[in-house]
């Protein structure tokens, strides 16, 4: 008989093994496997199994969404648990936990922490959409927002493209200015005054604040270039301006998480071309020469 024994994995330890590279890759494929199959459609011979999440929202405090997964290759059966309360002061906004249990027997076998996951895993599912659909090589990234996933998007996106310039906005200017000066590597950063200035010659903005209303506005994009929406994972919340929407090829994580989710589509009622997972596979086309979109919710995939 198995015994139960259940492992506690420290954000420590996350920490000091999950690089961007091994992340990059691994959302890259979950991606591909999620868009292959009949995700979330509850059909039994389904290779991932993954409704969109469930969210219970606390009052006007914040939300609880609990995300579960079974990825049929990987013998996976996991959940994350996690919840956003924006109006945290001196914590984080966003706390996680995942619990990986046996796919055969459904013993659970993990406790995660799930905030380093959760922090990086979001900015290496922008580097696989940027990686598509970027027009050529990006040098100039702008980052509107200041927060956690400001910085692991600066840190994967570094990593990953030869990046000449880094835009920085936050609707609080000095959080920016201290975001540029954190650290001496950030030569190549630069705190911008307005939204306008960090997107205006950009090759890849990405946008990651807790705004619900537009940050980003369509004339200010140059025509070509790549929107990663990250923020605005609510149906009444919206971080680009509904013309752009409208404009630009949208790209999505789910087609039918983006759809319940999504305020960005859901508001502006924008077409979406293809989820990226459908680029990876190969049945939709990466439009890298037209000015796109990519709006993730946040599909959870964990690396083998
Ligand atoms: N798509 C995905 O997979 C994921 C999305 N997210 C979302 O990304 C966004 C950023 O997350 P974190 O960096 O962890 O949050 P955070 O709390 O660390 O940072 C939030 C940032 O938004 C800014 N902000 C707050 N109110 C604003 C407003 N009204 N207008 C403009 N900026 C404002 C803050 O100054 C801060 O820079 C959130 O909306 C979050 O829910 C987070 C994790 C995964
Ligand atoms: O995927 C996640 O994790 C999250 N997505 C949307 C906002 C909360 C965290």
């Amino acid at each position: 008989m198995e015994q139960k024994s259940l492992e506690f994995i420290s954000a420590e330890k996350i920490g000091s093994v999950l690089t961007y590279k091994l992340l990059v890759d691994a959302v890259e494929r979950g991606l591909g496997l999620f868009s292959q199959s009949k995700a979330g459609q509850g059909a039994a011979t389904s290779t991932v199994d993954q409704p969109v999440r469930t969210v219970v929202n606390v009052s006007s405090k914040g939300f609880l969404g609990c995300m579960p997964v079974y990825v049929e290759a990987d013998e996976l059966l996991v959940t994350k648990l996690v919840t956003f309360f924006p109006k945290n002061k001196n914590i984080p906004s966003h706390h996680a936990v995942i619990v990986v249990f046996h796919a055969n027997t459904g013993v659970p076998r993990a406790l995660l922490d799930g905030e380093i996951i959760t922090t990086r895993r979001t900015a290496a599912a922008s580097v696989v959409a940027t990686k598509y659909l970027a027009n050529g090589n990006p040098k100039i990234l702008a980052i509107l927002g200041c927060g956690v996933q400001a910085e692991s998007h600066y840190e994967a996106f570094s990593e990953t493209f030869h990046l000449e310039q880094v835009r920085i906005w936050n609707h609080t200017p000095e959080r920016a200015k201290e975001f540029v000066k954190k650290s001496e590597h950030r030569h190549n950063c630069v705190a911008c005054d307005s939204a306008e200035e960090a997107v205006k010659e950009a090759d890849v903005v990405v946008t990651v604040t807790s705004s619900s209303t537009p940050v980003v506005k369509a004339q200010w994009i140059k025509p070509g270039a790549h929107l990663n929406g990250v923020g605005a994972c609510r149906p009444d919340m919206a971080e680009i301006d509904p013309a752009l929407m409208k404009s630009a090829v949208v790209y999505v994580d789910s087609r039918e998480g983006a759809l319940k989710e999504s305020g960005d589509i859901l508001l502006s009622k924008a077409e979406i071309y293809a989820e990226i997972g459908e680029v990876v596979n190969g049945t939709k086309t990466a439009l890298r020469d037209k000015t796109t979109v990519f709006k993730s919710l946040g599909e959870m995939f964990l690396p083998q």
